[in-house]
């Protein structure tokens, strides 16, 4: 496939020696083009990866490439808060700062299974397992301000409902629908951590990367062929990156802390993307789900 259509560059000159990034789920697609980037740029970068394996391919085919040899590579299975916890513990341990955190992994479409922990496939990883990392080091985050954190999300969030009643899929299930709930949630996330952290030199953004030529339709054949017809239309992993460097690394974005990104640009969102409520109601239940005391 051979793609155009990108309307969205990030533009930033912005040098980052120094600066430490974690970008999740960087061992394929838009998350190693949004590493590869930061470690082009100087930074200390850690690939969070389920498969460490792979991990250390793309490490060392990133340091080939920028010539950036602190490119790391950490276990991190967003479906298991056991493996999130020893991440973050690891990380803690070993780093004084945290200025970018690129919360990007993410599953689409798998057939009906749960985590580690019991939770719905798309809610785990998607929300809960970013939630839970977020939470964890947002301590850090705080100490190393400015500082950012980049949620991934999509435009399917506007198919997307939080049924708190359904959260986990135990009364009615689809796999497409999962995903769009699971994105609608990292917006509602983004805009209720923003809120949280004002005043405190974190800022939050979440994007929509476009239709991206990567390996997330992995499940699904009729989402395969879609990709392979609108193939023209579709973006390069280098281009479906433009909007999380964007958010992680322009200047002055700092006001616009809560806001939904494509194209390199404010986007719009849908009504349930915007209910406040909501999104504190997530908040809480999120935090109960994962032991975490609401505050
Ligand atoms: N590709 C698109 O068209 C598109 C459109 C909108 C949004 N997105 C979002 O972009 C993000 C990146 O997706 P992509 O298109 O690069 O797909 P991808 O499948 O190439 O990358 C997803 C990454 O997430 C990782 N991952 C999956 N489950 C994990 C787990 N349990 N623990 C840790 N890592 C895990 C995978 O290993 C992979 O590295 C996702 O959040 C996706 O929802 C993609």
């Amino acid at each position: 496939m051979r793609k155009m259509l990108s309307t969205g560059v990030c533009t930033s000159t912005i040098q980052l020696p120094g600066k430490v990034a974690v970008v999740t789920g960087a061992n394929t697609g838009i998350g190693k083009e949004t590493a590869k980037e930061l470690a082009q740029r100087g930074a200390r970068v850690y690939l969070a990866c389920r498969d460490v394996q792979k991990g250390e391919l793309v490490a060392r085919e990133i340091q080939t490439v920028t010539g950036n040899q602190q490119v790391l590579v950490r276990k991190l299975d967003l479906a298991d808060t056991k493996s999130i916890r020893a991440f973050a513990k690891d990380f803690l341990a070993e780093e004084k700062h945290l200025h970018i955190l690129v919360n990007n992994a993410g599953v689409m479409m798998c057939p009906y299974s749960k985590t580690a922990d019991g939770f719905e496939m798309h809610m785990g990883v998607n929300h809960l397992g970013h939630f839970l990392l977020t939470h964890l080091l947002i301590e850090k985050l705080k100490e190393s301000a400015p500082s950012r954190v980049v949620n991934v999300s999509s435009l399917a969030h506007h198919l997307g409902r939080i049924h708190f009643h359904n959260l986990q899929g135990e009364k009615f299930y689809s796999a497409g629908l999962a995903y769009c709930h699971s994105k609608l949630a990292n917006i509602l996330f983004t805009r209720e951590l923003a809120r949280r952290l004002k005043g405190s030199g974190v800022t939050t953004y979440s994007v929509h990367p476009g239709t991206v030529d990567s390996e997330l339709v992995r499940h699904s054949s009729v989402m395969r062929w879609i990709w392979w017809l609108f193939s023209f239309f579709i973006k390069t992993p280098q281009q479906g990156a433009q909007t999380s460097l964007y958010c992680a690394l322009t200047e002055g974005l700092e006001i616009l802390s809560g806001n939904h990104f494509s194209e390199c640009n404010v986007a719009w969102v849908s009504a349930k993307a915007r209910n406040e409520t909501i999104a504190r109601r997530l908040w809480d239940v999120s935090c109960d789900l994962l032991g975490i005391t609401r505050d």
